[in-house]
């Protein structure tokens, strides 16, 4: 990791009239780290991309990027480049030219500007096209164009604000690998804004989840999964079931919660709940069996209201009385054996293992644009 391309951010806010779009956030992204920003519409992401970029100045706080303060610095002073989501190319210049223009501004000589894009172009796979004006391309191509245009002047940290959204699905995939491919091959440190909970999961060695101008939590994509820091968390990164319910007993770290729908479920990893308090836990999708029996512990009794084909699971949604439905992920093996219809009644059981209780008080919907 290079100490150049890390960034601290302390305290910022960003104040649009009385919106906080950003609300006293503290992060530190590593240098050389792959960082994607992901929440719902309106959380603040892009505001706080552009305040790294320096598009934006904070309201109040400090950004640092290898260790120097930049929170007022030009956007040309501070290492960093951000790629456009509408790439912002200029139509009569050839690939070259609109590559180089940021060298041409700056007065480097053209064979040597023309020269370095050319290379930039190599980079992003684009070199046969060199010549090409931006309407002779692809959606595809022209997003490379944009990324080599960002790279040429050296950045520390690329910023990319949706970069893959205006792309169909299959150039999607493709240019997650291209970008991640680059930002191994480079070492300098990506962010990338996404409200594309798979891209984010794919992409990131930090996942950055926003809700309401704050940071709800900041960690690895595994951690995010496995150990969602609130239902907000569990809900909006999807994979996950959120249950409610009571805590009847204690014992060190575990306890014995009874569900708003009457089940009891053994738990680990609570502390400082007493009994009587209401905690929220969830539980994963895909480590849920259907059995033949109601489970003493750790499961549920629910009426099918929805089958889905996934290819390699079948999604089952369970009304288990309680307002949020229950999903079942099962291997697509398990269902054709023994295929279960909309209105049976499926008893689903699981392990301690594939619980995980919620420690954060945000409990908004979060639903996962992908469901
Ligand atoms: N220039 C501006 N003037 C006033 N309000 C703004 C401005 N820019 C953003 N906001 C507000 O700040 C909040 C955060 O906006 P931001 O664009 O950072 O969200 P976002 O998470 O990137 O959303 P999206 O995914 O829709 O782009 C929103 O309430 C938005 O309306």
């Amino acid at each position: 990791m290079s100490e150049a391309s890390r960034i601290d951010i302390r305290g910022v806010s960003k104040l649009y009239g009385p919106v906080k779009a950003v609300n006293n956030v503290d992060l530190v992204i590593e240098g050389g780290s792959y960082c994607c920003m992901i929440g719902p519409s309106g959380c603040g992401k892009t505001t706080l991309l552009r305040m790294i970029a320096g598009h934006e100045e904070p309201s109040s706080g400090v950004i640092s990027i290898g260790g120097q303060d930049v929170t007022h610095a030009r956007t040309g002073n501070r290492g960093t480049a951000l790629m456009f989501q509408n790439y912002a190319l200029f139509p009569h210049l050839s690939l070259t030219d609109n590559v180089a223009f940021s060298l041409r501004v700056k007065g480097e000589a053209s064979d040597s500007r023309r020269a370095k894009a050319r290379e930039m172009l190599e980079r992003v796979q684009l070199g046969h096209l060199a010549d090409r004006l931006p309407s002779e391309l692809s959606g595809g191509q022209q997003q490379r164009v944009a990324l080599a245009r960002a790279l040429i002047t050296n950045p520390k940290v690329l910023l990319l604000d949706e970069p893959l959204s205006a792309l169909d699905e299959f150039l999607r995939l493709r240019m997650r690998v291209e970008l991640k491919r680059l930002q191994n091959e480079l070492g300098i440190t990506f962010i990338h804004v996404t409200h594309t909970q798979p891209e984010a999961i794919a992409l990131a060695d930090q996942v950055v989840v926003m809700d309401h101008g704050l940071i709800e939590q900041a960690a690895s994509p595994r951690e995010i999964y496995n150990h969602p820091h609130s239902p907000y968390v569990a809900r909006f990164m999807g994979g996950q079931n959120v249950i409610s319910g009571r805590v009847e007993s204690t014992s060190g770290e575990a306890a014995v919660v009874l569900g708003a729908d009457g089940h009891r479920h053994a738990l680990n990893g609570i502390s400082g709940q007493k009994p009587g308090a209401e905690v929220k836990f969830s539980v994963r999708r895909d480590r849920i069996q259907v059995v033949d029996q109601p489970a003493a512990m750790n499961g549920l009794t629910g009426k099918v209201i929805n089958t889905e084909y996934q290819g390699t699971f079948v999604k089952l949604a369970l009304d288990t009385g309680t307002r949020e439905e229950f999903i079942i992920y099962l291997p697509d093996e398990a269902w054709f054996a023994r295929p279960i219809e909309v209105g049976q009644t499926v008893h689903a059981a699981w392990d301690m293992a594939a619980t995980h209780y919620l420690r954060g008080s945000n409990n908004s919907a979060g639903m996962p644009l992908e469901d």
